[in-house]
């Protein structure tokens, strides 16, 4: 079986290509107003914009009630960690971001520009942030090397007066966690009790960690592994991570309380393996699961190819199976949560986004799948599940509020019927396109 898994994912990269070319990318700008003449233009742009603008200059706060910027994000990348495929530049970038922005529409109403960006220093990155501030609601930033992603969300969520996410970090920790919630409702074990192994120690994993550990998993019963094997308080490198990854090298002080030098010894008597390191499928080994716990949990989330094919996985006796990719069960992938925090977020035109607020959308996320009834191949809701994307956002939205990182008030009903409304017009609005052939089929031949 595991040669299909291969050529089912060289099948997918072939259409996709195929796809890009034939429609010149995914995304594109459209207009909200109506144009009948001449006149309009006279409305739209010169003279009567100036209006507008000095509103404006009056009060910047105004140019979110008076254009775009509500509704609007920036998805901000420097191209140096792209999905499992490594630094392949900002270009490169590209297609993934109007990919997410896509996601960002469809789901969430939100106006997402894609903004791959050609800098070298992660001070010339905040400078950029800093600089495009002014023309959005927030800033989801994606695909960025460690640790450098750490020091970027930390700046930029201080100096920035709009929400910054970093969808890897926080994200992807949402989403596992809502897998987690349901996955250990099914094999009957207490959050505060498992024994949990983050295989990979990046964006994903440090993230994951900290947002575990708010949700209820002890650091002592956490085992962190990176490219050198567990981390613990005496690794050798500690002095070298204190300066260089301070992330790091904090999760390798508190975690890993029985020592585990070795990937074998971590894995002993593991409840759940979170893997998000580098792209598969043969990463994560079967014996490593065979040494398990039984009943165990596996999230193999490397992009494009899991660590570990799902029904590997299972061979070596894992009970409950997690990837991020669409085809297979169970996708745990931070699309289920971005739309949908930002959706909150604009709505209640939030300054930040706190840990918190992930450990809330999490629990909503797992409450929507749980209600509609959790199996070992439904931990979590598909991208299909488009209700979901408005609880998510008003959970978020609410949490927001709690926090006193909100510009706005509200109610969870409120957020609620907002929410749904704008996610449906965005939706309903794409499917008239479809409908009226303004947004052609995808080519029959081209999905052979
Ligand atoms: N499913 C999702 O929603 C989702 C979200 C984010 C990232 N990912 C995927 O997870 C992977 C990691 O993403 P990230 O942002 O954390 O990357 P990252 O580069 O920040 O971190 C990767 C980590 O994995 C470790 N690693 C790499 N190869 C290893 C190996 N063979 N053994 C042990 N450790 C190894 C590295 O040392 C590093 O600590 C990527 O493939 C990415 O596509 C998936
Ligand atoms: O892009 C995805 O599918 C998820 C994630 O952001 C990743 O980098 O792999």
């Amino acid at each position: 079986m595991s040669n299909s898994g291969e050529d089912r994912t060289r099948k997918w990269y072939d259409t996709s290509i195929k796809v890009a070319k034939e429609y010149g990318g995914k995304i594109s700008v459209m207009p909200k107003v109506p144009v009948t003449g001449l006149r309009d233009f006279s409305i739209y742009y010169t003279p009567g914009v100036a209006g507008v603008s000095l509103e404006i200059a009056k009060n910047s706060d105004l140019s979110f009630e008076l254009t775009w910027r509500w509704n609007a994000i920036a998805v901000l990348t420097d191209g140096t960690r792209v999905l499992g495929l490594g630094n392949v530049g900002p270009e490169a970038a590209l297609p993934v971001m109007e990919g997410k922005a896509l996601i960002f529409k469809y789901l969430g109403g939100v106006d997402a520009v894609p903004l791959p960006i050609r800098v070298k220093s992660r001070e010339e990155f905040v400078a950029v942030a800093k600089a495009i501030e002014p023309s959005f609601g927030g800033i989801n930033l994606e695909d960025i090397e460690s640790p450098k992603c750490f020091y970027l969300l930390e700046t930029l969520r201080k100096e920035l007066n709009i929400p910054v996410w970093h969808d890897d970090q926080q994200g992807t920790a949402g989403a596992i966690l809502a897998g987690l919630f349901n996955a250990l409702k099914i094999v009957d074990k207490n959050i505060n009790d498992v024994k949990v192994v983050l295989f990979g120690a990046g964006a994903s994993n440090i993230a994951a960690a900290r947002i575990l550990h708010a949700a209820g998993v002890n650091y002592g019963n956490m085992i962190l592994i990176d490219s050198k094997g567990p981390l613990h308080a005496e690794r050798e490198d500690m002095d070298k991570l204190m300066l260089n990854n301070p992330w790091k090298y904090d999760l390798a002080l508190k975690t890993n309380k029985e020592r585990s030098k070795t990937i074998e010894d971590a894995m002993k008597g593991a409840d759940v393996l979170i893997s998000a390191s580098t792209p598969g499928p043969n990463v994560i080994k079967k014996d490593w699961i065979k040494a398990m716990n039984k009943d165990a949990v596996v999230f193999a989330l490397a992009n494009p190819v899991p660590e570990i094919w799902p029904w590997e996985a299972k061979e070596a006796g894992a009970r409950i199976v997690a990837t991020g990719r669409s085809d297979f069960p169970n996708q745990i992938n931070n699309s289920l949560i971005f739309p949908s925090v930002f959706r909150g977020a604009l709505d209640v035109r939030a300054r930040g986004i706190s840990d918190e607020v992930i450990v809330a959308v999490a629990r909503e996320i797992a409450k929507y799948a749980e209600e509609k009834g959790i199996t070992e191949d439904y931990i979590i809701p598909t991208m299909e599940e488009w209700e979901v994307y408005p609880r998510a956002a008003a959970a978020a939205a609410v949490e927001i509020v709690k926090e006193g990182l909100a510009r706005v008030t509200t109610t969870y009903n409120e957020e609620l019927e907002r929410a749904r409304s704008i996610i449906a017009k965005s939706r309903a609005s794409m499917e008239k396109l479809m409908r009226e052939g303004l947004i052609k089929e995808l080519p029959a031949e081209l999905m052979r």
